[in-house]
């Protein structure tokens, strides 16, 4: 199908448009990466146990490996980290370490308390209720075994995952790239740095989406402060080659023909056309003619993060392999009107277990957002209080 065949989700419902995000969004190229520098990456492929868990049987306890009943000659000790050598004859001990591989022949683990070694002689003295056993040897492949999945393609590695690829024998990691986000910020009132004087006002949107980008396991790129400038704009879609640029601003009634124009120009088709949504509701996407995507985001900051939570997230979810699970969701404090137009996304805090909205929740306002455990997606048909909403995932937050 051509692009000019392809036809506009127009205020489309917020899971409808999440959809069509995800949809949109092509997966980028995979990279080995050491496991030093992978976490937070997305690993591309199944990951597999190198070898069996333990590798051999070993023991978890320190003391003697004996054959037979006691009392027992000693011999050699075994050394920790070389194989055991020949088998162990009934009579024998041999000292032995945790996590050392048992010798042949071995019927007990005798641990260092429950033994006494006189002359040269082991003697079994255990408490009364211990018995001679080889209950302390980890049996070979005991957690894993070689050829074992043991992270599947779209785990986000965390220190854990990375152990447990270093235990198996990983030194490195098939991952997904990391795609780049770059930001356009519109707007001629949009002020860098320092005190916004009267009139203008302070950019809080770059510090909020370039966090939000590396949330959701991108790299922010280019930020860019354009200024109402259409041929600037036009310039600077151009010449980005990142996987999603996301303009902010502009959107609105009226003003967003200059946006749209600016997307004519280089040729983007645009995909989901405003959303039923609020706040957040002006929100745009595009595909630029190499299939890259423009999001283009309101400028009222809590628009703008709604904005990106309904179109870039889910993109870059996709490009990424990351695994996306069964949203978590927050039994309502409270009873929610119907509101005839559009989803809603409300701060809430949570009172006595139960989710209440903060309030401060205009598009403007990012006071209600700061003060919240979270966002929640509340249907536009009204909610019952204990009701399970939807909540989104806080990459407005450093996690944990
Ligand atoms: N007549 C209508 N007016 C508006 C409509 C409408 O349907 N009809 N929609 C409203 C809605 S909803 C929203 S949301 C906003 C969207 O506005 P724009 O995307 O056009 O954004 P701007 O006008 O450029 O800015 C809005 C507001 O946000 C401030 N802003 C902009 N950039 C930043 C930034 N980087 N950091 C902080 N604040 C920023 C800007 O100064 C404005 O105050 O339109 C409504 N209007
Ligand atoms: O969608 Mo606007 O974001 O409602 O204020």
């Amino acid at each position: 199908m051509g692009r000019g065949a392809v036809t506009p989700l127009v205020r489309g419902h917020w899971h409808e448009v999440r959809a069509v995000a995800r949809g949109l969004a092509k997966p980028v190229a995979s990279e080995l990466v050491d496991l030093t520098h992978a976490a937070g990456r997305v690993l591309a492929d199944d990951l597999r146990s190198l070898v069996d868990l333990p590798s051999a049987d070993v023991t978890a306890m320190d003391g003697w490996a004996v054959a037979g009943p006691g009392p027992w000659t000693l011999r050699e000790r075994i050394v920790n980290g070389r194989p055991p050598g020949g088998p162990l004859l009934p009579g024998d001990a041999r000292g032995i370490g945790t996590g050392a591989v048992v010798p042949e022949g071995m019927t007990a683990l005798v641990r260092r308390e429950h033994g006494t070694v006189r002359e040269g002689v082991l003697h079994w003295t255990p408490p009364d209720d211990v018995r001679l056993s080889r209950r302390d040897v980890r049996p070979r492949g005991e957690e894993l075994r070689a050829g074992d999945v043991v992270l599947s393609a779209g785990t986000r590695l965390d220190p854990v995952s990375l152990a447990v690829s270093a235990s198996c024998g990983h030194d490195a990691v098939e991952v997904a790239r990391v795609p780049v986000v770059d930001l356009l910020v519109t707007g001629d009132e949009v002020v860098p740095r320092g005190v916004p004087a009267p009139g203008t006002i302070r950019d809080s949107i770059s510090p909020l989406l370039t966090g939000m980008t590396r949330a959701a396991g991108a790299a922010p790129g280019e930020v860019t402060l354009v200024g109402d400038d259409l041929p600037e704009l036009v310039r600077l879609l151009r010449s980005s080659t990142a996987a999603v640029v996301v303009t902010t601003g502009g959107t609105a009634v009226g003003e967003a023909d200059h946006l749209r124009e600016a997307l004519g120009i280089v040729g983007a088709t645009v995909a989901v056309d405003t959303i039923a949504v609020r706040p957040g509701g002006p929100t745009v996407l595009a595909v630029l003619p190499d299939g890259r995507l423009v999001a283009c985001l309101p400028g009222n900051p809590l628009a703008a993060v709604v904005g990106f939570l309904a179109v870039v997230h889910p993109a870059l979810a996709e490009m990424t392999g990351r695994r996306v699970g069964a949203p978590p969701s927050e039994v309502l404090g409270v009873a929610l009107e119907p509101f005839a137009r559009a989803t809603r996304i409300l701060p809430f805090t949570r009172v006595a277990g139960a989710a209440v909205p903060t309030g401060w929740d205009a598009s403007s306002m990012l006071r209600g957002l700061s003060a919240s455990d979270g966002l929640l997606v509340a249907p536009r048909e009204g909610s019952r209080e204990g009701e399970a909403l939807e909540v989104l995932e806080p990459l407005w937050r450093m996690p944990g």
